[in-house]
């Protein structure tokens, strides 16, 4: 689909999105279009669905009723192998940090060399290259996210989404992080993301999804939404107040 479509490189679309459980709407997403450079973050209130969007998006869940389209064409296992995602508590394997990265890197089928290579690239992106030989599992939270993202980033993925991925850090862990989406997203990178941070959203995003109650009730250019929200959702959450 990408050859047929040259003009919309790496364009993400919900598509009549609905999922429903027990009955009831939690996601109601009729036309949601990702084609602009720079990260995309998705805002709301907890209960609002950001979680079920990414996890729709990446493929994850399927909806009751419509699509995820990348570039113009129904998402597809090509697709989702371009894609990649990292969560808010990191899954890391019971192995040293470098044998995280290597498992990926074994599972794309890069010989032994360029893996060694690779790893080493990877480790010096996230700050890690003290702790190659670590049990990732005795790694700080910030550290373990940073592996987390680099083990996602090992996939060379054209997008990447993550759902709270610094909601559980301290400010200096938070930057690292921030610096190193930002890099991803400056290489070309698609990056989609759920924060909670409104500071944040101001630091990171080109472009801010804002969810209500399964919706999506504003989407726009950061400063746009940031500064002079549309709706009244959107100007109660980004003021502080309880929103249900
Ligand atoms: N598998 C499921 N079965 C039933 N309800 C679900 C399921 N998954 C999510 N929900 C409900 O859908 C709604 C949206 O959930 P979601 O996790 O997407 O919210 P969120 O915006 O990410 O919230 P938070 O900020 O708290 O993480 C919630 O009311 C949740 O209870």
């Amino acid at each position: 689909m990408r050859d047929l479509m040259p003009d919309m490189p790496n364009c993400l679309q919900a598509d009549g999105l609905r999922v429903e459980r027990n009955g009831k709407l939690l996601l109601d997403v009729p036309q949601l279009m990702m084609d602009g450079p720079g990260p995309t973050l998705i805002l709301g209130p907890n209960g609002a669905g950001k979680s079920l969007l990414l996890r729709c998006l990446h493929g994850l869940i399927k909806a009751d009723a419509g699509q995820v389209l990348q570039d113009g064409g129904v998402l597809n296992a090509a697709h989702k192998a371009r894609q990649a995602m990292v969560f808010q508590q990191p899954v890391l394997l019971r192995r040293s940090v470098s044998a995280n990265l290597d498992f990926v890197l074994k599972r794309l089928g890069l010989g032994r060399a360029a893996r060694k290579n690779r790893i080493q690239e990877l480790l010096a992106e996230g700050g890690l290259e003290t702790k190659a030989r670590q049990s990732a599992r005795s790694l700080s939270g910030g550290e373990a996210q940073r592996l987390a993202i680099l083990r996602a980033l090992a996939l060379g993925p054209e997008t990447l989404f993550l759902d709270e991925p610094t909601s559980a850090l301290d400010p200096a862990a938070t930057q690292m992080i921030e610096a190193m989406i930002l890099r991803a997203s400056a290489r070309g990178v698609r990056i989609v993301m759920v924060t909670h941070d409104v500071g944040q959203a101001r630091r990171l995003a080109a472009d801010i999804v804002m969810m209500q109650g399964g919706r999506v009730v504003e989407h726009g250019a950061a400063k746009q939404v940031l500064e002079a929200p549309q709706c009244q959702a959107s100007r109660q959450y980004l003021a502080g107040w309880l929103v249900t």
